[in-house]
């Protein structure tokens, strides 16, 4: 199923539990966290209390992307401030498999993620354990970068790996997706899509109503 993940680091956050409202009330089915250390990526973002106080206006998915060192250290705090999907990324884990392992183990989903330039072939004996593979479409650390157009070819062959290996993982894009893009990185193969400033951008339910209609045509 096609899912739009709304990233909230393009939010005005002086309004942010009215815009996860509109979020929610557009029909967006997940909501995209992204938590930044200024080690794994240049920008420092936010971490439990923000997500604590918006899990209280929305039921929708949290979709935590960790853009951390070392995560396996955070993974009891960030399930209990309420995310269902803990995506970790591959270069910041010196033990992968421990890390994944440990997110399962709390009951959430597992998302692995990776950079443009990181080879798919890092995931490959994963794959089974991994409910979501992220594949960035930026350089992680900003919102408002322009999609890299090879990380679309890399989004193709992580749909036929998926494919070849009968697991069921999503393939998830994040950066630089719009709507003048993302039926070309569903056509690739991605199936959740991360969009931050084409959604908050201007008129937020619109936006979302206009992401859903194509990711539902495809669909
Ligand atoms: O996590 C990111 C960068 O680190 C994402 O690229 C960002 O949140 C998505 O924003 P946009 O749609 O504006 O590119």
């Amino acid at each position: 199923m096609n899912c739009l993940s709304p990233s909230i680091l393009s939010a005005d956050f002086a309004n942010l539990g009215e815009q996860i409202r509109l979020l929610d009330q557009a029909g967006a089915e997940y909501v995209h966290i992204d938590v930044m250390d200024g080690m794994f990526v240049p920008s420092i973002s936010f971490a439990f209390p923000i997500i604590r106080s918006i899990r209280k206006c929305t039921d929708r998915i949290f979709d935590v992307h960790l853009m951390i060192e070392e995560p396996i250290r955070y993974i009891d705090d960030f399930v209990d401030a309420g995310a269902d999907i803990i995506t970790v990324h591959a270069e910041a884990c010196r033990h992968l498999d421990r890390t994944v392992e440990a997110i399962r183990e709390k009951g959430v989903l597992a998302g692995v993620a990776l950079n443009p330039a990181t080879p798919l072939e890092t995931v490959r004996y994963i794959l089974p354990k991994v409910d979501m593979l992220l594949i960035m479409t930026v350089n992680p650390g900003f919102g408002g970068q322009k999609l890299i157009p090879y990380t679309l070819d890399k989004v193709c062959e992580a749909r036929n790996l998926v494919k070849q290996s009968g697991c069921k993982t999503d393939i998830e894009v994040d950066g630089g997706i719009n709507l003048e893009n993302v039926e070309e990185a569903m056509d690739a193969g991605a199936n959740i899509i991360v969009a931050g400033s084409a959604v908050f951008k201007g008129e937020i339910e619109k936006n979302v109503e206009a992401f859903l209609e194509k990711l539902q045509r495809q669909g």
